[in-house]
C-alpha cells in the first residue's frame, strides 16, 4: 500500500515536481500558475457573492418585493456573466500549463532514456521495470494531470472552506439543547453540523476506497502487458504465420487478457461499494441542512433568503471539505502513477550509475589502436562467459570471430560496442574515431526507405546520386526508384536485403572502425564474397572486425580470433 505519509514517496514525489518549478522555463510556469491560482480565488469570492445573493433575491420573493426583484436578476446577470468567463479561462489555462509541463518532463525522460543506451541496459539490469513505453507517454500524462488537478484542488477547497465557514457560522445562530435540568448553548451549530458530516464522509471513503490504489497500479500494469503482447504478435505475424503459432498466441493473449478482466472485477467491486456511499451521501447532502435549519426558519428567526444562503453555504462547506471525497480514486491513481515514474527513475538511476560498480571498463583513449585486455564477459546472472582475453586490433588490421554458437562472439562486440557491463578487465577504443556496428538484423526506421538507408543520419547526409550509386553497388538496384517510398520496410524487405542496405549505410558513414556481426548471414556465398570485396574497395583505411560461422568469411580477414563453449580462447 503506497502512503502520502511516507517520506521515501514524498520526497520522491517531490524530486519529480520540483524538476520543472526549478527549470529553464521556471519563470513562464511559475507566472501562469499565478495567474490560474488568482482566478481560481476569483472563483471562490463570485461564490461567495452568489451565495449572499441567494439571501438577498429570496427574500425579495418572500416580501413580493418587484423593485428588489428585478434588481437582484441584474445582479445575477453580472455575477454568471463573471462566472462563466472565470470558469474558461481557469480551464484554458490549466490545460495550457499542464501541456507545456508535460513537454518539459517527456523530453527530460527521453533524454534521459536514450542517453547511454539506458534503454538497453534498463532491459538488461531492470527486469522488474516493466513498459517503459507506458511511463513516458502514460504516466507523465496523468502525473501532470493529476498533480495540477489535486493541487488546485486542494487550494480552492482550503480557501472555500474557510470563506464558507465563515459565513455559515454568522448565518447559523446558536442551538439550544435542553439536558435535564440544565441546557446546552451551540454557538454556529449549522457549522459543527457541517464539519461532523463532512469529516464523518471522508473517513468512510477514505476506508472504503483504500483498496483502490493497489487495484488501479495492477490495473495500467495488466493494461500495458496486454497492449505489448498484441504488439510483439503484430510485429513478428510472419513468423507466427509461418509457425502456425495461433493457438499459443491466443492462449497467451488470453491470459493477459484474464489479468485484466480480474483485476477490473475487483476495481469494479470496489468501485460500487464507493459509489453506493457517495451516492447516498451527495443526496442526503442536498436536504441535510434544510432540515437541521429549518427550525430556526419555522420559529421565525430566519427568513427564506436566509434558509436558503445557509443551505448554499452548508453545501460549499460540505462540499470543499468532502474534496477527499470526489477526488480519492484520482488521489489513488496519482499515487499509483507516482510510485511507478520513481520506480524508473530509480531504473534510470541504477543504469546511469552502472559504470561505479564493478563492470567491464571501456575508456577511449589516443592510441589508435584497439585495446582488449584480462577482458573476462559475464552473462547477468554472473555465469563466466569468456575469460582472460587480452587483444590488440591495429589501424588498418582485419579481424574474424569465429565459435560455435551461443560461446559469446555477439556478446564479445556487445562489449566492444560498450553495451555490455557485465564481467571484468577494460576495453580501450580509439578517440575521435568513428566506430560503426553493424547487427546481424538491421534495424529499419518507420518511414521511407532513404530514411533507413541513412540511419542514423537525416536527409541531408547524402545526396540521392550518392545514394543511388551504391545501392547499385550492394546490387540494391531494384530498390533505387523506392527511395521515398514510405513503407513498413523491415517487413516489405527480404532478410537478405536488409543486410545489403546496411553495407550502403556502412559505406555511406565510412567509418574508421566496422564491426561485422554475421552481417552477411542472409546472402549467398558469390555475393558476401562482392560485398567484402566492396568494403576492402571502397573502405580502404578503415578495420574490418567481423562475426560469422562461415569458412568463406576467413578470405577476407588477416587475423582470426576462435572462441570455444569453454570460455576460452585462441588466436590465429
Ligand atoms: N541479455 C541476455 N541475458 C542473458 N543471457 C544472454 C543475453 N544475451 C546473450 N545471452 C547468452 O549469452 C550467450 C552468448 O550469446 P551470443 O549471442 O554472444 O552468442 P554467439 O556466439 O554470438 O551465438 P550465435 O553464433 O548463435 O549468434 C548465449 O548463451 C546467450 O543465451
Amino acid at each position: 500500500m503506497i502512503n502520502v505519509y511516507n517520506r521515501n514517496f514524498m520526497q520522491g514525489m517531490w524530486q519529480i515536481t520540483k524538476a520543472y518549478w526549478f527549470s529553464e522555463e521556471k519563470w513562464k510556469a511559475r507566472m501562469l500558475l499565478a495567474v490560474i491560482v488568482a482566478l481560481n480565488l476569483g472563483h471562490v469570492y463570485i461564490f461567495v457573492l452568489l451565495n449572499e445573493w441567494n439571501n438577498t433575491f429570496y427574500n425579495t420573493l418572500q416580501n413580493h418585493d418587484k423593485d428588489g426583484f428585478v434588481s437582484a436578476i441584474g445582479t445575477f446577470c453580472i455575477l454568471a456573466a463573471s462566472h462563466i468567463i472565470v470558469a474558461v479561462y481557469v480551464l484554458y489555462l490549466q490545460q495550457f500549463l499542464e501541456i507545456k509541463w508535460r513537454r518539459w518532463l517527456t523530453e527530460k525522460y527521453l533524454q534521459t532514456w536514450l542517453h547511454k543506451q539506458a534503454y538497453y541496459q534498463m532491459q538488461l539490469l531492470e527486469n522488474n521495470t516493466d513498459n517503459p513505453d507506458q511511463r513516458i507517454s502514460e504516466d507523465l500524462k496523468l502525473f501532470v494531470n493529476l498533480t495540477l488537478g489535486l493541487s488546485i484542488g486542494l487550494l480552492k477547497a482550503a480557501v472555500t472552506l474557510f470563506s464558507f465557514m465563515f459565513i455559515l457560522w454568522n448565518l447559523s445562530g446558536s442551538l439550544t439543547i435542553p439536558i435535564g435540568q440544565t441546557e446546552v448553548t451551540i454557538p454556529g451549530y449549522m457549522f459543527w453540523v457541517a464539519i461532523l458530516y463532512s469529516v464523518a464522509g471522508n473517513w468512510l471513503t477514505v476506508k472504503i476506497g483504500k483498496p483502490l490504489v493497489n487495484l488501479n497500479f495492477s490495473q495500467q500494469r495488466y493494461e500495458a502487458d496486454f497492449r505489448f503482447s498484441l504488439i510483439r504478435l503484430r510485429e513478428n505475424s510472419e513468423s507466427i504465420a509461418l509457425y502456425g503459432g495461433e493457438v499459443q498466441e491466443r492462449a497467451k493473449l488470453t491470459e493477459r487478457f484474464q489479468m485484466v478482466f480480474d483485476n477490473f472485477k475487483a476495481v469494479m467491486l470496489r468501485q460500487k461499494k464507493l459509489t453506493w456511499f457517495t451516492a447516498g451521501y451527495g443526496q442526503i447532502a442536498i436536504i441535510f441542512p434544510l432540515v437541521v435549519a429549518a427550525p430556526r426558519y419555522f420559529s421565525n428567526q430566519m427568513q427564506l433568503g436566509g434558509l436558503i444562503q445557509t443551505s448554499t453555504a452548508f453545501g460549499k462547506v460540505q462540499d470543499s471539505l468532502s474534496f477527499l471525497i470526489d477526488s480519492y480514486s484520482s488521489l489513488a491513481q496519482w499515487q499509483s502513477v507516482v510510485k511507478r515514474l520513481l520506480g524508473f527513475s530509480q531504473a534510470m538511476n541504477r543504469v546511469e550509475h552502472i559504470a561505479d560498480e564493478e563492470v567491464i571498463d571501456v575508456t577511449y583513449g589516443t592510441d589508435p589502436s584497439l585495446h582488449v585486455h584480462q577482458l573476462q564477459i559475464d552473462l547477468p546472472n554472473g555465469e563466466e562467459l569468456l575469460k582472460g582475453l587480452q587483444l590488440t586490433i591495429h589501424q588498418g588490421d582485419s579481424l574474424l570471430i569465429m565459435g560455435p554458437s551461443g560461446c559469446g562472439k555477439s556478446t564479445l562486440i556487445r562489449t566492444l560496442a560498450g553495451i555490455w557491463p557485465f564481467g571484468q578487465g577494460s576495453v580501450r577504443i580509439p578517440a575521435e574515431q568513428k566506430l560503426l556496428f553493424l547487427p546481424q538484423r538491421s534495424y529499419l526506421p518507420l518511414g521511407t526507405l532513404r530514411d533507413s538507408v541513412l540511419y542514423p543520419y537525416r536527409e541531408d547526409f547524402a545526396t540521392d546520386e550518392k545514394i543511388r550509386s551504391i545501392m547499385e553497388l550492394c546490387k540494391l538496384e531494384g530498390l533505387v526508384d523506392k527511395l521515398d517510398q514510405v513503407e513498413d520496410w523491415s517487413h516489405v524487405l527480404s532478410f537478405g536485403e536488409q543486410q545489403r542496405i546496411a553495407f550502403v549505410r556502412a559505406i555511406l558513414q565510412q567509418p574508421d572502425w566496422l564491426f561485422l556481426d554475421e552481417a552477411t548471414s542472409a546472402i549467398d556465398e558469390i555475393t558476401e564474397a562482392h560485398l567484402y570485396q566492396l568494403l576492402h574497395s571502397q573502405l580502404k583505411n578503415t578495420t574490418i572486425i567481423s562475426v560469422g560461422h562461415r569458412n568463406t568469411l576467413v578470405n577476407y580477414h588477416k587475423h582470426k580470433l576462435i572462441i570455444d563453449d569453454m570460455c576460452s580462447w585462441r588466436l590465429e
